[in-house]
């Protein structure tokens, strides 16, 4: 099933999120600002007054031009570092570290090379403190899920950089995370190989029912995957508008020539052109 007519005008809107109810809520992102500084450097400030809520289960792209603060606003949602104003709360609890419920993928895969990938993925659960048997049963699950049956054993230097990222997005899981933070997972994939693991990433998010919080600079990635697309302003950081993506899941390759997702990505592109061109 794609879109249907109704929907072919782009639902462009702003201030969606202040409109869900309290007990959906899983991230409240209240008025956050990061400035980096340093007693020598001019204080760079690369969010400014962001709000956001983000509801249990939800899909969201951030979206926005290079330098707007996406890779830190992921990072300060992961707990790895710290916004200097505002709040940030998960299930009504202040963020203060990074912890078990929020796992993150990164480019670069982030893999351990002297290590199978059998073992990558069973690392987290091993560190827990769970059983050999527990945590090879969890880990051959995931690896399926990923499709990477058959390769438990390889080491991530025999493999594509598609497949290397299948097992970042399985260790990701094994945690049983609440929430998965992606940082431009697909950025040093080539164009066909970023285009399949979005069908897959799209599956996997709906079958493992997580929150996904995924950066990008690619709009039609971003439409693609989300349920949500929050569009970044350039640096200072900011969120700009948002956008409801109406197509049903699973997300089908065909929904890329839907005609609302043809108009809303072209409608992104307008919107976002002249910051794109000002950051090059
Ligand atoms: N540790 C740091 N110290 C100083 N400035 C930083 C630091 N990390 C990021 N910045 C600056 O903060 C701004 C936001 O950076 P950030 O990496 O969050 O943006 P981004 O939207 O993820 O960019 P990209 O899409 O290019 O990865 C940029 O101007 C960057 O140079």
């Amino acid at each position: 099933m794609t879109a249907n007519a109704a929907l072919i005008s782009p639902a462009i809107s702003s201030g969606l999120s202040s409109q869900f109810s309290p007990e959906d809520v899983q991230i409240d992102i209240r008025n956050v600002g990061k400035v980096y500084g340093s007693k020598t450097e001019e204080p760079v400030v690369a969010l400014d007054g962001v709000t956001l809520r983000i509801r249990r289960g939800e899909f969201i792209s951030l979206l926005g031009p290079s330098g707007c603060g996406k890779s830190t606003l992921l990072g300060i949602i992961a707990g790895f570092q710290s916004a200097t104003s505002g709040q940030l709360l998960q299930d009504g609890r202040p963020i203060t570290r990074p912890g078990p419920s929020r796992t993150v993928v990164f480019q670069d895969y982030a893999l351990f090379g002297w290590m199978t990938v059998q073992q990558n993925v069973e690392f987290g659960l091993k560190a827990k403190g769970m059983g050999r048997a527990e945590r090879a049963e969890i880990a051959r699950a995931l690896i399926a899920m990923v499709r990477l049956n058959g390769f438990e054993d390889k080491f991530p230097h025999q493999m594509s950089g598609g497949m290397k990222q299948r097992a970042a997005i399985a260790r990701a899981l094994a945690p049983d995370p609440d929430i998965l933070l992606m940082d431009e997972p697909f950025g040093a994939l080539d164009a066909q190989t970023r285009v399949l693991l979005q069908e897959e990433i799209a599956r996997i998010s709906s079958e493992a029912g997580k929150t996904v919080i995924f950066v990008t600079h690619g709009i039609d990635e971003a439409v693609f995957l989300a349920d949500r697309v929050v569009v970044m302003s350039p640096r200072p950081g900011r969120v700009r508008e948002e956008v409801l993506v109406p197509l049903p899941r699973p997300r089908t390759a065909e929904m890329r020539s839907d005609p609302w997702f043809v108009s809303t990505v072209n409608d992104l592109w307008e919107t976002l052109k002249p910051e794109w061109q000002k950051g090059e």
